[in-house]
């Protein structure tokens, strides 16, 4: 008999994208239905880049917030060469900026104020190691003749590996993972490097994304990878290893901008996250190991308290619409059209 209910401690969201504007009456319920808080990324246009900008953006959140809900969004301030120590030292007193995002200058969607070269932000980084503030890494290198499928790993060679060397004690997370090479190096990591994976990229391989036809859906960044490097993302996620966190990417981008020549990087998954993992999880004979997943390891690595609230799942087939409202356009979420096993309680 298949297990048809499943009670967890309240999940949080340790990385997505809710955008700004007219988008957040939209995002943000969908993000609070069921998650307690969510490290929210600062690559809006222009990018939050001090404490003061942050705030202000997440007072917008939380006015876009549904009646009566206590969902907390969890700042982040986007680092640039311009980042001062002062900025940092103003974010960690702030109580609402919790970690601080290295996007390498072109890397992914509104990344080109990011960083094109570490050494420039050493100061900045050394106050963040002193006064325990995370860095959380999108780890892929840019340069053009390097092959898009060897991007992240090439970044742990050559840019984490001495990064890590350089500040050993500086908390890092990088951010969803998506190679055997990247699972392998957290799990080796010391204790204080964790790592966030997706739901998308525990459920596709790049074959989903190019075979028959080319999905323009699927395409999100770091890009999918060979079924080899899904099944290790796979055994990482249900391990029990509380280096490896919930982090669901979910990234909006307007249908017309996906569905174009040249269409934009990020997979839409808040509509149903936690029914997204856990059918990966069931899968894998491991629903036993969602909890910690979901709702424990992340809390630990921010050092902020576990819920003590739960949500259920349950077990209750529903079709996932063509699209939904976002921001007086429409977003084509992940398996658009097919049909889930899981819900979540109301
Ligand atoms: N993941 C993506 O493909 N896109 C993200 C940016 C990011 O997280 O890299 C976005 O903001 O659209
Ligand atoms: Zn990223
Ligand atoms: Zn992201």
């Amino acid at each position: 008999m298949p297990q048809n209910t499943l009670t967890i401690t309240r999940p949080d969201d340790w990385h997505v994208h809710l955008r700004d504007g007219d988008a957040l009456v939209d995002t943000v319920p969908a993000m609070s239905r069921y998650f307690g808080r969510a490290i929210v990324m600062p690559n809006l246009l222009p990018p939050a880049v001090t404490p003061e900008q942050a705030g202000a953006y997440r007072e917008r959140i939380l006015a876009a917030r549904p009646t009566g809900s206590r969902f907390e969004p969890l700042m982040v301030l986007y680092l640039t060469e311009g980042t001062t120590v002062d900025d940092i030292r103003r974010a960690k007193a702030s109580g609402f900026v919790h970690a601080v995002k290295l996007y390498p200058a072109g890397a992914t969607t509104n990344s080109q104020s990011g960083v094109t070269d570490l050494s420039k932000v050493d100061a900045v980084l050394n106050e963040m190691a002193d006064c325990g503030m995370p860095l959380l890494i999108h780890g892929e290198v840019t340069h053009s003749e390097i092959d898009i499928f060897a991007r992240e790993k090439v970044f742990i060679d050559t840019v984490l590996t001495p990064l890590v060397a350089k500040h050993p004690t500086l908390r890092i997370v990088l951010e969803h993972i998506t190679t055997a090479d990247a699972v392998e190096f957290v799990r080796n990591a010391p204790e204080h490097i964790g790592a966030t994976i997706t739901a998308h990229h525990l459920l596709f391989n790049r074959n989903h994304m190019l075979a028959g036809g080319i999905r323009p859906h699927y395409y999100c960044l770091p890009i999918l990878k060979h079924s080899r490097h899904q099944a290790a993302l796979i055994q990482a996620a249900t391990s029990g290893n509380p280096k490896f966190f919930l982090g669901t990417d979910s990234a909006p981008h307007a249908i017309g901008a996906k569905e174009s020549a040249c269409g934009c990087a990020g997979a839409y998954t808040a509509h149903a996250a936690i029914e997204l993992y856990a059918e990966v999880f069931e899968a894998a004979n491991a629903l036993e190991m969602l909890e910690g997943f979901a709702s424990h390891f992340g809390a630990d690595f921010y050092d902020l308290p576990r819920h003590s609230d739960t949500i259920t799942l349950v077990r209750k087939p529903w079709s996932v619409p063509a699209s939904y409202p976002f921001g007086g356009q429409q977003v084509v979420p992940v398996r658009a059209n097919e049909q889930l096993d899981w819900q979540v309680q109301a």
